[in-house]
């Protein structure tokens, strides 16, 4: 990813990026028909990018509108509303601009880092310095992944995903390939099929390799999913991201999942399934590009060297 992040006094672009779920273990649904999960998140460089820029009186504006998203739904003003109004004190409008990259209901999490991205920045712009923790609790109001995305670390994850743990990860390339249909997230958790009893495991035997519980369902909703894993499995260990639509193969070398890529786009894949597929590749990091960028910002603010 290109590093996006730049800012003057009012101004501010920062990435928003994509997260994988390296395993995904449902581990039992709670009262309120929640899930209880266990899994392992880990942020691409890839993802979009938000620019901030505050106004002269207190509107808070997002172009361009995301298809099918009603403006005062979308995460970004809602995360932006959250926060202006739990400062409870006269604070500055913004515009906020969205480069969308990252296909929508994908199961990597877009929305959820969209509406970290924006309640970082605004802290920032803001000057509210409120502390992470503040936050996290503020994202997950918004959504179950945005905590991971508040606080930008790869992760072991329990309870609804809430529950962090660093996590060290490896950090190999990976083919993501979007199948061009969609899952809605609340279908696969309320499916009568899924698997919700799945034993629960120690952080450092989910590092040894792990499964996604959501794919049997996720198969039987959408089957040409399933047709994007097996095809991927010829290649590497590919597993489903979230409740899909998403699907990732991981690769020692950018050479090699440069080769998938080239194969799925030109090759006896591209044969085989048509143009709907969205595919690109990416690199798995443990500290997410919004924080290093952050840190970048702050580090040239500390010294006046941009
Ligand atoms: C599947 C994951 O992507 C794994 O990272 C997330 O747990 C989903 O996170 P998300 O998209 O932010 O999910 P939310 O917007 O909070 O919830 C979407 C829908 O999934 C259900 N849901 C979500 C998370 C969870 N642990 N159990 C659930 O049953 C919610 O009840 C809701 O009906
Ligand atoms: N800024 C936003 N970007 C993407 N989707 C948004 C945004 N704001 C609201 N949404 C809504 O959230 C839904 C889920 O979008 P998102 O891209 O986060 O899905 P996802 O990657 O499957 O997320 P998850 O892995 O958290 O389930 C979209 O279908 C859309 O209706």
């Amino acid at each position: 990813m290109t590093d996006p992040a730049t800012i003057d006094e009012v101004s501010l672009s920062l990435p928003a990026p994509a997260k994988l779920n390296r395993m995904l273990h449902i581990v039992g649904r709670r009262d309120d028909g929640n899930h209880e999960l266990q899994t392992l998140f880990q942020f691409l460089d890839h993802g979009d990018t938000l620019h901030f820029r505050l106004r002269h009186d207190d509107a808070i504006t997002l172009s361009p509108a995301l298809e099918g998203v009603r403006t005062e739904d979308n995460l970004i003003v809602r995360a932006a509303r959250l926060l202006q109004k739990f400062a409870d004190r006269p604070l500055p409008g913004v515009d906020i601009t969205l480069d969308k990259k990252l296909p929508m209901g994908g199961g990597l999490g877009g929305g959820s880092s969209n509406a970290a991205t924006t309640l970082l920045a605004l802290d920032h712009l803001w000057q509210l310095e409120l502390e992470t923790d503040t936050l996290a609790t503020l994202g997950l109001s918004l959504g179950a992944d945005v905590p991971v995305f508040v606080r930008g670390f790869a992760a072991w994850g329990e309870g609804v995903g809430e529950r962090l743990i660093p996590a060290a990860l490896d950090t190999p390339w990976f083919v993501v390939v979007h199948p061009g249909v969609s899952v809605s997230t609340a279908g696969v958790f309320g499916h009568p099929q899924l698997t919700r009893d799945t034993p629960l495991i120690s952080m450092s035997r989910a590092l040894q390799g792990g499964h996604n519980d959501c794919e049997a369902v996720v198969r039987r909703l959408e089957p040409g999913i399933g047709e994007v894993i097996d095809l991927l499995r010829q290649y590497g260990p590919a597993m489903l991201t979230g409740t899909g639509a998403c699907v990732f193969c991981p690769f020692e070398s950018e050479t090699s999942a440069l080769e998938l890529e080239r194969e799925i786009l030109y090759g006896v894949a591209r044969h085989a399934y048509p143009n709907r597929w969205n595919v690109f590749r990416a690199r798995g990091c443990n500290i997410s590009p919004l924080h290093q960028a952050l840190n970048r910002l702050r580090v040239s603010q500390d010294t006046g060297v941009s």
